[in-house]
Parts: structure tokens; C-alpha cells; sequence
């Protein structure tokens, strides 16, 4: 391998970029890696569960929301709506599987909910969190608008590298929820600082890939479950529960044909800085700009081959962020480092602390990207 990547690296880097490790022998082969798989088959079971009711009762407040003036008015409370009940949702479905040493780390709180005029919508969001639970009789329960404002704020752990932890972000990509585009419910658990479970709810996803021509027509279904266990692989299915089927990210070398994601959002990521890392690898295809963790999913199946995401100086990453869709797409067989190629530690509490950014694609490609990242953060730097 070349080792040209070094003259970029930045001085204060000490550790390899992680995609170095590319080149070790591949792990010890399936029987290990089923047995360590194995030991999350419940976790992922009820992560699978509680996402895809959140999923249904985000899609009840987005149909909701579209087909009423409410948009256009800008009234954002549909969405709050949707944001505190996918996470009440949720909380409530683990804590009942795991009721010992259950630990979550989610986006929201109750500290507005519980302010004066916050009853009408906290039983709002309590008669959706009841219908969601009861909808396929799994649970025969009624939460009372108390029941529901603690199970958010059982959101409140801090993470951290001891024990296990849930990560939740209850709807990302708010501002995809609001226009009517793509969003995800992304939970992730962490077992002693790594993630080693993921989910992602994609209820606006196609079914078949972004790049194909027909995937606006009125035939192709959306909504898209991605899961992945440690060792396991990554599965996409249906939200509908149909069968799962194993998902590899794209084999494509020539960054020239390579596609690339970013935030549709200007003010998450610097699109000025990834067209021009774009232009220094070549990349001919326009930039795919989607909201949310869906990207992640949408390149763990290969429907494009590089994520850039290169927020604005002063921006401090959340781990509901990026949990769950960096284990779907390293599971797949991709790579997801921070600018300067180290792995994303999720072990540090709430916030990532990263250089510059996020870098996402394949093992063969990842050194042509960490080069083009590097070199164009210098120019972009000196420029300035
Ligand atoms: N200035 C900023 N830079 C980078 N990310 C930001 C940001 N402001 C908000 N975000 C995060 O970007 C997420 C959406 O990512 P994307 O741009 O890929 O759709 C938001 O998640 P939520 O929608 O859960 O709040 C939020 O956490
Ligand atoms: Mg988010
Ligand atoms: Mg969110
Ligand atoms: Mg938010």
C-alpha cells in the first residue's frame, strides 16, 4: 500500500487512520463471530420491535402533518409531537424487556413538556404512545401522561464506556420530518464503549436503491429497516416485516464513478468542502443531499459510495447522531472515520470529540477519500 497518506496527516496525529487496519487479516471467521452475535439476539430483537412502532407513529404524525395546513403555517408541534413520543415509545419497549440496570441516552427531555401549557400536548403524545403500544396487542397497557413523561426522561444517562447503554435519536432529521423527506428512528446500544448494536427506521426510504430511475414512481414502496449485530453482517427489511435480506456497501474502486452523500441541510455540512474533495477524487455524479441517519442505510446497501459530513467549526457531534448508522455501514463492510482516519469513539459520554468531520466508504476507496479529505481541509485552511 502507499504510504503517501502520511505527508497529510495532521502533526497531532499519533494512532494509523483506522482504514490501515483494512490490511490486517480479516478477523477469525464465522464460528466466533456467530457466537459474539448471538449473545444480542434479544437486545436486537425488542430494538427491532421498538423502532418499527416508533416508526408507525411518526408516520401517523407526518401523514397528519402533510395533509393539514399545519405545515404551512410553520408550526413545528406535530414534529415535537412525533420527536417525544417515538422516544416515550421507545424507552417504555426496552425498560419492559430490560427492566434491570436499563440504561438510555436519548436526544429529548420532558424540561418543556412539563412547563405551564404543556398538558395538551403531553396528552397528545400519550394517546399516540398508547395507541402505538396497543396497535398489535403486544402490550395491554395504558400510560398515564406522568408514565410517559418519565419514560422520556429515562433518556437522561450520560453513556460512557463502562456497561451497556441504549443510544436513541427519536426522529433524525427533523427538518426532513417537517418537509415530508427522508428521517430515521436510529437506536444503537453500546457495550462498553463500542457500539455493537444497530437500528435504523427509514419510514421514507425506497425499497430499491436511490440511484435507480424508477424509485419516484408511484409503485415503489418505502420504508426500510436496517439492523446490524457485531460480527454479524447488516440486514435491510421492509418496515412492513416482510423477510431480510444482507446488505453489502458499493465494490466500486474508481472514485470516478463513485456518488457521493451529504446533508441536505447546508448549515450540518460544508458543501463548499466536499465539492471540492469531490473534484480532487474525480467524482463525476452529483452530490446526493438527504436527510438523516437514511444515508448511512442507503450506503450500506450501496446506493452510493462515499458519506461526507463536515460540519461548521464549533459543532460538537451527538452520539444518537451516528451510533446505529456507523455500525450498519461498518457491518456492511464499509468504513467510518473522523477526518484524520481515527475510529468515532462513542465511549466519551454524549458528544463526539472529532477532527474536522465524519469520512464514510469502502475499504478500497478510503485511502483516496482520507487523501482528497486531507488536502482539500489544508487548501479550504490556507485559503482562508
Ligand atoms: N450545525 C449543525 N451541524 C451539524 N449537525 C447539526 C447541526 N445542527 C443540527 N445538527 C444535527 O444534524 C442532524 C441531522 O443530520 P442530517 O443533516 O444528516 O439530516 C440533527 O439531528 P436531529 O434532526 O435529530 O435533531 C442534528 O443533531
Ligand atoms: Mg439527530
Ligand atoms: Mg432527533
Ligand atoms: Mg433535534
Amino acid at each position: 500500500m502507499s504510504i503517501n497518506w502520511l505527508r497529510f496527516v495532521s502533526p497531532s496525529l499519533k494512532k494509523p487512520p483506522l482504514f490501515h487496519l483494512c490490511h490486517l487479516p480479516p478477523p477469525p471467521s464465522s464460528s466466533s463471530a456467530v457466537i459474539v452475535a448471538m449473545s444480542y439476539d434479544k437486545e436486537l430483537a425488542a430494538a427491532k420491535k421498538a423502532a418499527s412502532l416508533a416508526a408507525r407513529l411518526c408516520q401517523k404524525v407526518q401523514k397528519a402533518l402533510l395533509q393539514s395546513d399545519v405545515q404551512s403555517k410553520n408550526d413545528k408541534s406535530p414534529v415535537t409531537v412525533a420527536d417525544y413520543g417515538s422516544q416515550a415509545l421507545v424507552s417504555f419497549v426496552l425498560q419492559q424487556e430490560f427492566p434491570d440496570n436499563f440504561s438510555l441516552v436519548a436526544e429529548e427531555d420532558s424540561k418543556d413538556l412539563r412547563k405551564d401549557g404543556g398538558q395538551e400536548i403531553v396528552e397528545r403524545i400519550t394517546k399516540l404512545v398508547n395507541d402505538s403500544l396497543t396497535i398489535d396487542g403486544s402490550y395491554n397497557v395504558t400510560l398515564s401522561t406522568e408514565d410517559v413523561l418519565k419514560a422520556i426522561d429515562n433518556g437522561r444517562s450520560e453513556g460512557g464506556s463502562q456497561g451497556r447503554h441504549w443510544v436513541l435519536d427519536p426522529i433524525d432529521g427533523t427538518k426532513g420530518f417537517l418537509r415530508g423527506d427522508q428521517y430515521a428512528i436510529a437506536l444503537a446500544l453500546l457495550d462498553g464503549g463500542k457500539v455493537v448494536l444497530g437500528v435504523l427506521a427509514c419510514p421514507n426510504l425506497p425499497l430499491t436503491s436511490l440511484s435507480d430511475a424508477g424509485q419516484h414512481s408511484p409503485n415503489n414502496k418505502v420504508g426500510c429497516l436496517f439492523f446490524a449485530v457485531v460480527g454479524g453482517g447488516t440486514y435491510m427489511q421492509p418496515l412492513d416485516g416482510s423477510s431480510a435480506v444482507k446488505v453489502q456497501v458499493s465494490a466500486v474502486e474508481n472514485p470516478e464513478e463513485a456518488s457521493f452523500f451529504e446533508s441536505y441541510e447546508a448549515a450540518h455540512s460544508m458543501h463548499d468542502l466536499s465539492s471540492l474533495i469531490a473534484q480532487k477524487l474525480g467524482v463525476k455524479a452529483p452530490p446526493v443531499r438527504i436527510d438523516s441517519q437514511a444515508k448511512y442505510g442507503a450506503l450500506s446497501r450501496g446506493d452510493g459510495a462515499i458519506y461526507l459530513r463536515l460540519p461548521h467549526k464549533g459543532y460538537r457531534e451527538k452520539i444518537w447522531d451516528h451510533a446505529a448508522g456507523c455500525i450498519v455501514v461498518s457491518e456492511a463492510g464499509g468504513v467510518v472515520t473522523d477526518a484524520a482516519g481515527q475510529p468515532l469513539d462513542f465511549s466519551k459520554g454524549k458528544c463526539l470529540d472529532l477532527d474536522t468531520g465524519i469520512i464514510v466508504t469502502n475499504q478500497k476507496l478510503m485511502p483516496l477519500l482520507f487523501n482528497a479529505v486531507r488536502k482539500s481541509i489544508q487548501e479550504k485552511a490556507s485559503s482562508l
